[in-house]
């Protein structure tokens, strides 16, 4: 069904990687007016040719309605909505850029899952920090950019304190293959997506290593727990994790190939070295970052994560998986369940 004027909305996707593609897809495709901020003006031009981003969707035709813009003035000029897809080591420096350049009131969200290493910041407190008079959301998910391309039914979650935020992104966004949930918990919702990433890295070993469907649904389940437990000392609310941001996107990254933290675990788990895993994916990584920062974070705030403490002594301490591993089988064993009842 075509929409009113008064309902299309100007958006700007800063981000032309897979995500951000994805997602500027899906506000074409609904008849809003996007335009995806890619850096780079010979691909920029590329995907005006070609309609499709060769180097992150190959094989995909993007919507003809799509403006690619490498000008990131004349990308969020006069736009409603600005979606940020830029991982997260150069999100900092991206939300400087885009300071001073939105209207007052714009709704700004990130969709990215990461955490500031050194601050322990994460991409929304980025933006509180670095934009004036916006309105900020997170939006999280099960959400494979490839199979979002592909019209894979998918849902996710936007998370705002802002009632505005979390009734425009469904409207934007929704479609018959695409839902969005919302959630209050903004933190809650943003810690999950990233913290994901670093169980993403060790389920992906632990294929490598051999390990059958008893061990996948014990990490599972173990991370699951820990991941709530640390976000929980944090503030965040633990039920957030058993929603779509928290055990659905856990579910999703920690038993696919298509995610990349699963494949970086996998090719270390086959005996490959960290920094060439992550070269040969050539494209965001996030555990890696985000494993280095919890671990910190969790040693000073005396948060008991094993699962995070192992996988950081296998990739940055030289230390043995087997004896690890046995290390993790005969530790005292923790209760079960620990949410409130
Ligand atoms: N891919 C997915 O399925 C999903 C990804 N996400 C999250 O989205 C975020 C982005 O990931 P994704 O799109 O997958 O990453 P990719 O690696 O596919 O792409 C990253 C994009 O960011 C651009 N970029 C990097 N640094 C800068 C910069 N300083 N200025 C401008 N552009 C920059 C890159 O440009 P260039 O090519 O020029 O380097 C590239 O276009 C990540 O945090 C990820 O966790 C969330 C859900 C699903
Ligand atoms: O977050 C994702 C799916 O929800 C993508 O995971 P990867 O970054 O591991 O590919």
């Amino acid at each position: 069904m075509a929409l009113s004027s008064e309902s299309v909305r100007r958006v700007a996707v800063l981000g032309g990687g897979s995500f951000g593609t994805a997602i500027a897809n899906i506000i074409a495709t609904n008849g809003h007016r996007a335009r995806l901020w890619i850096r780079d003006e010979a691909r920029a031009q590329e995907c005006r040719e070609t309609r499709c981003n060769r180097q992150y969707l190959p094989n995909y035709q993007l919507h003809s309605d799509l403006a690619f813009c490498s000008d990131l003035a004349q990308c969020v000029e006069g736009c409603d909505l600005v979606v940020i897809a830029i991982p997260s080591k150069s999100f900092r420096e991206v939300a400087e850029q885009v300071s001073g350049l939105l209207k007052p009131g714009t709704i700004v969200v990130s969709t990215t899952k990461g955490i500031e290493i050194g601050s322990f910041t994460l991409m929304s407190q980025i933006l509180e920090q670095e934009l004036q008079d916006v309105k900020i959301g997170v939006l999280s998910g099960p959400n494979f950019a490839a199979e979002i391309v592909n019209n894979q039914y998918t849902a996710s979650v936007v998370a705002s304190e802002h009632q505005e935020v979390l009734e425009l992104i469904p409207g934007v966004f929704s479609s018959g293959t695409f839902r969005v949930y919302s959630n209050p918990d903004r933190y809650g919702v943003e810690l999950a997506g990233a913290l994901k990433n670093i169980y993403a890295i060790i389920t992906g070993m632990a294929a490598a290593l051999g390990c059958g469907q008893n061990t996948l649904a014990m990490i599972l389940t173990r991370s699951l727990a820990e991941m709530s437990r640390f976000a929980n000392c944090l503030g965040a609310d633990t039920m957030t994790f058993l929603g779509l941001a928290g055990v659905g996107d856990l579910i999703l990254t920690c038993t696919s190939d298509m995610s990349r933290n699963y494949r970086a675990g996998y090719a270390v788990g086959k005996g490959q070295s960290l920094d060439q895993a992550v070269s040969d994916i050539g494209q965001a990584v996030e555990g890696v970052n985000t494993l280095k920062t919890v671990k910190h974070k969790a040693d000073e705030l005396g948060v008991y994560m094993p699962l995070v403490q192992a996988l950081y002594a296998v990739l940055f301490m030289q230390q043995n998986i087997e004896s690890i591993i046995q290390q993790l089988m005969t530790g005292e064993a923790n209760t079960d369940v620990e949410y409130d009842r």
